[in-house]
């Protein structure tokens, strides 16, 4: 089964006169890849014997050029993504208001400050207005979901979905 992770870094940011705020989401539009030209949040497969947040800070790193300390990871979710039956892809989900530097594209990603509202569930996985919302706002999660028809997983179609609320999580 392949180990992955998901990385959600957060802003709020006001208006000009000081009045409004705006909670945003930075989000990625997948360039090449599993799920390419969908909206995501940087992340992807572990590598070597790092941990889900390094691999966490790395690939937001790779994908985005934004720091993050993996300590400063909140650890928000464990998603099991099943294939025809089979574990596919076990993903950490984390979320961060503490990283340093602006958002750029890569080859891998372009990246994009999204209000928290306006979170584009339709150009999305199929699974993430499942779980995705209530990670936003600051619950944990452990889901299993469900896909047939594939592979690849991407053009598979999403069957169904277990889900557990505010459960206590590993600090992997
Ligand atoms: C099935 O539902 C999924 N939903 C969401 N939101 N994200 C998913 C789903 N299935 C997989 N993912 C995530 C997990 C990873 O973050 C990426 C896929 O990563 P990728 O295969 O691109 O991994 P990399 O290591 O970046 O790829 P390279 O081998 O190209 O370096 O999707």
């Amino acid at each position: 089964m392949i180990e992955a992770t998901l990385c959600f870094p957060r802003r709020s940011r006001t208006d000009g006169s000081g009045n409004e705020r705006t909670d945003e989401v930075l989000l990625i539009e997948k360039r090449r890849g599993l799920g390419e030209g969908w909206y995501n949040g940087p992340g992807g497969k572990l590598e070597g014997d790092e941990t889900p947040r390094e691999c966490a800070g790395r690939e937001t790193r790779e994908e985005v050029g934004l720091e993050i300390d993996p300590e400063a990871l909140e650890k928000a979710g464990e998603l099991t993504f099943l294939l025809d039956g089979e574990a596919h892809t076990f993903c950490h989900v984390f979320r961060t208001r503490s990283f340093a530097g602006e958002p750029t594209a890569s080859e891998e990603a372009r990246p994009e400050w999204v209000p928290v509202e306006d979170v584009p569930y339709d150009r999305m996985w199929e699974d993430d207005h499942l779980w995705l919302p209530g990670v936003l706002e600051g619950k944990t999660v452990v889901g299993e979901f469900r896909f047939e028809g594939g592979p690849p997983l991407d053009e598979a179609e999403f069957v169904n979905h277990d889900l557990e609320w505010d459960v206590a999580l590993g600090t992997r």
